[in-house]
């Protein structure tokens, strides 16, 4: 493979299930190109395609049309052999873990190696190594039911790193998880990314897991790719009305007008409109906290006069879409301040 060429390459790929009287067309002519080192995204609302998308990255479900190329080889002409020796390749976590219940953490990370017939006393050492990675010596011989479900995560990534993949898919792999278990799921697996080149396909219908650790990002939606880029363009200039609607959740409305981060935003209400809850609106619509600094409005004659100083969070992404959306409401004048001093 040269250095150019994309480990994951999805060609005109189409995916129906066929029943008796009925047939669902899961994905209808996906292209993707996955780059070899990247952290990428797939999101999409559920039942848009896309744990159907991950498992056609390693046959697990086979397509219906188009091809799976594999660091430039079409998987569909692969014999079984083979296949298998290419989907070792390919490690892959879940919302559910799958981990096997009468086996320990050790056990169960010693499974893939086993089964590629990896010497049993090579295979602990590696797991014991693995477990090591994933921050849980002390747990290898705790059984599933003895573990929390992050750790149950750490010991699934340990188990689909024993092959030494090129790709670890994760569909959901955080869904199931408290937002700081999330967190720490996040950065092992960016970390892991980090340390090992490991190229990881992030699923997920959750913008922020995207927004923590994805580089670039494909957008699904009714079994098409809607929208593909740089995480940073697509979530503060979404173009695809599937991209609006995940990035402003209740608008879809075009945000046209891009600003640099700065620390606090003053909001000004000019008489111009009726008083309306401009902050509480767009906390619930951007889903960011802010820190209101100061406030002084009144509301004279149902006219809205005055002002509200925020501080922007310290995501630069976060803040520039708060300053999106302060931007679109046409009722209030909205400036950026530096050092706001209260
Ligand atoms: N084995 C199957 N047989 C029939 N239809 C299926 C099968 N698997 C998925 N589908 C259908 O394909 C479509 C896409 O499903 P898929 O699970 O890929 O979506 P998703 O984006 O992962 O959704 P979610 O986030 O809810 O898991 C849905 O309409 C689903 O009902």
């Amino acid at each position: 493979m040269s250095v150019t060429t994309p480990l994951i390459q999805l060609k005109g790929l189409g995916k129906t299930f066929q029943s008796k009287d009925s047939a669902v067309t899961a994905l209808d002519h996906i292209d993707l190109e996955i780059n070899s080192g990247e952290i990428f995204g797939i999101i999409g609302m559920s039942g848009a395609g896309k744990s159907t998308l991950v498992r056609c990255i390693n046959l697990l479900e086979r397509p219906t049309s188009g091809k799976v190329l594999f660091a430039g080889v079409d998987l569909s002409t692969l014999s079984g052999a083979a296949l298998n020796k290419t989907r070792q390749q390919m490690g892959m976590i879940f919302q559910q873990f799958n981990l096997l219940m009468q086996r320990t953490a050790v056990g169960n990370i010693c499974f893939p190696m086993e089964l590629c017939g990896v010497p049993k006393a090579q295979a602990r050492q590696r797991a014991l190594e693995l477990l090591e990675l994933v921050g849980l010596s002390d747990k290898a011989n705790a059984y599933p039911a003895q573990l929390s479900g992050g750790q149950k995560q750490r010991v699934a990534i340990a188990r689909a790193l024993a092959t030494n993949p090129k790709v670890l898919l994760c569909d959901e792999a955080t869904s199931a998880l408290d937002p700081t278990t999330t967190r720490s799921i996040l950065a092992l697996l960016k970390d892991i990314n980090q340390r090992l080149g490991i190229t990881i396909v992030v699923i997920t219908h959750e913008m922020a897991v995207i927004e923590e650790i994805c580089q670039r990002v494909a957008i699904i939606a009714d079994s098409h790719v809607a929208e593909v880029g740089n995480v940073e363009d697509i979530f503060t200039n979404p173009q695809s009305q599937a991209a609006k609607k995940l990035v402003y959740p209740e608008e879809g409305k075009p945000i046209d007008d891009f600003v640099d981060h700065k620390h606090c935003c003053r909001i000004v209400f000019d008489g111009n409109s009726s008083f309306e809850p401009v902050v509480a609106s767009m906390i619930l619509e951007c889903r960011e906290p802010v820190n209101i600094l100061f406030a002084d409005t009144k509301n004279i004659d149902g006219r809205a006069f005055g002002q509200i100083v925020i501080q922007l969070p310290d995501d630069p992404l976060a803040a520039k879409r708060i300053l999106s959306y302060l931007r679109s409401r046409e009722s209030i004048t909205v400036e950026e301040v530096d050092n706001y001093v209260v």
